[in-house]
């Protein structure tokens, strides 16, 4: 008989206590939507009083499936549990539940509280026997416990004792400094199971200080416990607490874990866990960590060739999961470390059917070490690289020829008296024959060239008209004002595809030109499903 395991959610209040990060209630709505409807059993939603954002959002209740939580501190020392206005609000909020912070260091009893031991334990009663007269599901954070605990035993026993026989439904082992290791969270949770306090009643509550937090989660899931405490992608106070992104697919897809427990979150719900992930980050307006456990993009890619020749007989010679199951995918991707095997399975998910034994793959592939050597990157340049391999098959059409370009960069006083930096670039293009010439003013000499460039296509001109930038990175690949650069260009269209190209040169002009020429070519490609690339991935 397998043991439930409970997935407690604190993004909404550890996580809003990370530097940067700042909820808004309609943001606090939707996360907690987006965790309600994965399958996660208690989600914290903030401290109601403590702030006007908290308060209104505990005016409602905001999951269906998922207990609500109202996080706050025990009755203040010197006034009754009815009379302390900390805990009305509390007690008051739209919550199923109420978690409360509770010191369980003497070192902080004497030093933050300035109160007695037996004060803070009697305070430690009263406040969960409030939130269950109130009919609220209680539950402690034990704060500091582990480091509590190494320094004086009896007094931390003694806190998570009276939170449990007072009714808590949860005692939450925390480590609140985050410096705890895991063999030592393991004994200590054995050590409080032995003394009385069942694992069914025990959480954990780890922060990543040392970079173990789900180390230490696990540990202590080992050892007992039966709540596990976390943040989606980690944020969460100085280093951020447990990943619940990573926790989760370990809990039901390691066998260790999965063979003798069960969580709330279906195999189903598993598959919507990178979407999860990447939802969250666009929430917060931040880039995805692309080497994060399970959900990054980089989680299944290999550039290697020889794990590339293996993955492609069978996937499992490099891969400790399958990707769907957290709804990630293999990317092998292709660059001067693959081999013939990267370039077969990259040509051929863009829809380019090459022979292994053709020699124009030994042409390709030594072009793209060559190019990688000169400072190319196509492992991140898709649509370049998508170029290179049709060029050099021979299918990409000559659909207009550029000339010559020329930028020019003016400091000088406008009619105002003002100081202006002024960019202007000239592009003269041949189209069908004829020859086009376009000028353009820009914030600076790239965008000029960039207008420029896109400014008189002639009968291809309506064809790149919902094309644009939306990144643009540029690399110094080694130092000095004579260095060679690498530009790399996102651009998308209106079908919201998005493609990347690169350009290297000792010129940024000229590098960024690479890629915006790059760009429109493989954008008229794409128009006409030449490319691999016909909709938004
Ligand atoms: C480990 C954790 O992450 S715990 C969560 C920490 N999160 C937060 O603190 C965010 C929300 N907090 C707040 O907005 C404010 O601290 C408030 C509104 C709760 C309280 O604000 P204030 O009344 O101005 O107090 P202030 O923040 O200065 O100090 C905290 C007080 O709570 C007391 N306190 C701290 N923990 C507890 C506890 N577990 N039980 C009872 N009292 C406590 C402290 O002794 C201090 O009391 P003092 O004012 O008599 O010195
Ligand atoms: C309660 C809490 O956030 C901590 O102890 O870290």
């Amino acid at each position: 008989m397998k043991s439930r395991l409970y997935l407690f959610d604190t993004t909404l209040r550890d996580g809003q206590q990370t530097p940067g990060i700042d909820f808004s209630v309609e943001d606090k709505i939707a996360i907690a939507a987006m965790l309600d409807a994965f399958g996660i059993d208690y989600v914290e939603g903030g401290y109601p009083g403590a702030n006007p954002t908290d308060t209104a959002f505990f005016s409602g209740k905001r999951t269906t499936r998922a207990k609500f939580v109202a996080f706050g501190m025990t009755k203040r020392v010197g006034v009754s549990a009815s009379n302390d206005p900390g805990l009305a609000g509390l007690l008051q909020s739209q919550s199923d539940a109420i978690c409360y912070v509770a010191k369980s260091w003497d070192y902080h009893v004497r030093v933050a509280l300035g109160c007695t031991e037996d004060e803070n334990l009697d305070a430690i009663r009263a406040s969960v026997e409030a939130a269950r007269d109130a009919g609220k599901e209680a539950m402690v954070d034990c704060e500091h416990f582990f480091d509590g605990y190494k320094a004086n035993p009896g007094y931390a026993l003694a806190c998570a004792k009276a939170a449990h026989e007072a009714g808590a439904r949860w005692v939450v082992l925390c480590d609140t400094n985050g410096g705890t290791l895991p063999s030592e969270v393991r004994a200590i949770v054995a050590r409080v199971i032995a003394e009385g306090i069942p694992g069914e009643n025990l959480g954990i509550h780890a922060h990543d200080d040392t970079g173990q937090a789900v180390a230490n989660s696990l540990a202590a899931v080992e050892a007992g416990v039966r709540q596990i405490q976390g943040t989606l992608n980690g944020i969460g106070e100085r280093c951020g607490n447990a990943n619940l992104i990573t926790l989760i697919p370990t809990l039901v897809l390691k066998p260790a874990f999965a063979d003798r427990f069960t969580t709330g979150i279906s195999a189903e719900a598993l598959k919507g866990i990178s979407r999860l992930s990447r939802a969250f980050d666009e929430l917060l307006n931040r880039a995805p960590d692309t080497q994060s456990p399970y959900v990054g993009s980089s989680a299944f890619a290999t550039k290697a060739g020889i794990h590339a020749s293996a993955i492609l007989k069978e996937p499992e010679t490099y891969e400790h999961v399958p990707p769907e199951t957290v709804g990630n995918r293999r990317r092998v991707m292709v660059s001067d470390q693959g081999g013939r095997a990267n370039f077969v399975a990259e040509l051929k998910r863009r829809g380019i059917e090459v022979a292994r034994a053709d020699h124009r793959l030994d042409t390709l592939i030594a072009l793209v070490k060559e190019r990688e050597a000169q400072g190319y990157a196509y492992e991140g340049a898709d649509a370049s690289f998508e170029l290179l391999a049709r060029n050099t098959l021979g299918t990409v059409p000559k659909f207009f020829d550029v000339t010559s370009f020329r930028c020019m960069i003016e400091r000088r006083f406008d009619a105002n008296g003002q100081l202006k930096t002024v960019s202007e670039a000239i592009v003269k293009i041949e189209v069908d024959g004829e020859e086009r010439m376009s000028v353009a003013e820009g914030h600076g000499p790239v965008n000029a060239l960039d207008i420029a460039l896109r400014k008189d296509l002639g009968k291809l001109q309506a064809e790149i008209e919902d094309m644009e930038l939306v990144d643009f990175k540029v690399r110094i690949l080694n130092g000095g004002t004579e260095a060679v650069t690498r530009v790399l260009i996102e651009s998308r269209d209106a079908t919201g595809a998005r493609w990347w190209t690169v350009g290297v040169s000792d010129n940024i002009i000229d590098a960024s030109f690479q890629a915006l020429m790059d760009s429109i070519v493989y954008k008229l490609m794409k128009n006409r499903e030449m490319a691999g690339l016909v909709a938004a991935e």
